[in-house]
């Protein structure tokens, strides 16, 4: 037949997990951060998990149509997770959405359940994994899952304040006309309106532009840079008002974060991380601070010197994950 006149079989072909990465969720976040990671080559392996079948095989179908166009990709899909199995990166972004005026331990709860039924199956299909997780409120549902997944602090990450700090760097690189990754600066702490921006930090070729403003981020600021903070809060608002969803930042995000694990570039991210024993926070929680990403995680956390002030939000928003965690039904 023509099958056999066209190929000589030597040897079967390998089964290569080697950068493996399992998505939870088809939804706009999770799909953006398939796209990205498969047009940006971070890996050729993805298994992508849902609830929704309909929606997975329209997803699946839709990106091996694209298969001309990436990197002889493997994509599985499925609402049984035993295609996870031997996942390097497991990306979380499945999750329930605030509803009107619902409160965060009610989400709290809600997503802790999805994240029951879904944690502890995908560590026994791949042991060694790494979880990214993304879903919100991110540094809580980071804490749930290091606590589900029985896994060491250093293999599960949270999104965090990646998303604030890119937003920040781009609205840097605006106004200074430079591009964002020439434009340094890190968010830490609570992801989202109590993130915390690093003034200190802020810098282009190394030179601090506190050095040049010595009222940078302070209420008495001249050229009121706190503004650019407000901005990315803002903007956040923004973009659910305008397009009712985020995807397209937070999915490049994900693929970066990946891309760092999956490479061992031991590169410097601000991620959600256990943060217990650093600033003065007493507490099992997880806030972003940079850290420095690898095959295993996290491998380091960069300690930046703070302000009173700085230390002072970061107790404060552990304090608060504290007091939402403790009601938290696992
Ligand atoms: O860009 C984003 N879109 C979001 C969203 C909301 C519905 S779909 C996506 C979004 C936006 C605004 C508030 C908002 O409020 C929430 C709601 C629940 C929660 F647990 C955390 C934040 N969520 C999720 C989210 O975390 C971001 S990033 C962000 C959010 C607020 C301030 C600063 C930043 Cl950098």
């Amino acid at each position: 037949a023509t099958i056999q006149q066209l190929f000589l079989p030597v040897q079967p072909k390998s089964e290569d997990n080697s950068n493996k990465v399992t998505v939870v969720g088809a939804g706009q976040v999770g799909m953006a951060a398939v796209f990205a990671m498969l047009t940006q080559g971070v890996t050729n392996n993805i298994a992508l998990i849902d609830v929704n079948e309909d929606k997975l095989r329209g997803e699946l179908m839709d990106l091996q149509h694209g298969s001309a166009f990436l990197k002889s990709a493997k994509i599985q899909a499925s609402a049984d997770p035993v295609i996870t199995a031997g996942s390097k990166i497991c990306v979380v972004t499945a999750g329930v959405r605030q509803r009107e005026g619902e409160t965060r331990l009610n989400l709290v709860q809600r997503n802790t359940d999805v994240l029951k039924m879904i944690i502890p199956t995908l560590v026994q299909y791949s042991p060694d994994v790494i979880f990214i997780i993304a879903s919100n409120p991110v540094d809580i549902l980071t804490y749930v899952t290091w606590k589900l997944s029985g896994l060491p602090k250093h293999r599960v990450i949270g999104s965090g304040t990646n998303l604030d700090s890119a937003r920040f760097r781009y609205l840097l690189s605006e106004k200074l006309s430079v591009a964002a990754t020439s434009c340094h600066g890190y968010i830490i702490g609570e992801h989202g309106d109590s993130s915390v921006p690093v003034w200190s930090g802020v810098n282009v070729a190394g030179v601090r532009l506190r050095d040049l403003n010595r009222k940078m981020g302070t209420d008495t600021d001249p050229e009121h840079w706190q503004e650019l903070h407000s901005m990315v809060v803002r903007s956040a608002y923004e973009v659910i008002k305008l397009k009712g969803y985020t995807s397209w930042a937070i999915g490049l995000s994900l693929s970066q974060l990946a891309h760092a694990i999956l490479t061992n570039a031991n590169s410097v991210h601000a991620v959600s991380t256990y943060v217990k024993g650093e600033h003065g926070v007493e507490d099992e929680v997880f806030l972003s601070l940079p850290c420095v990403l690898g095959f295993n995680g996290v491998s380091d956390v960069i300690r930046q010197p703070l302000t009173e002030k700085e230390i002072y939000q970061l107790r404060a928003s552990a304090r608060i994950m504290v007091q939402v965690q403790v009601g938290i039904k696992f």
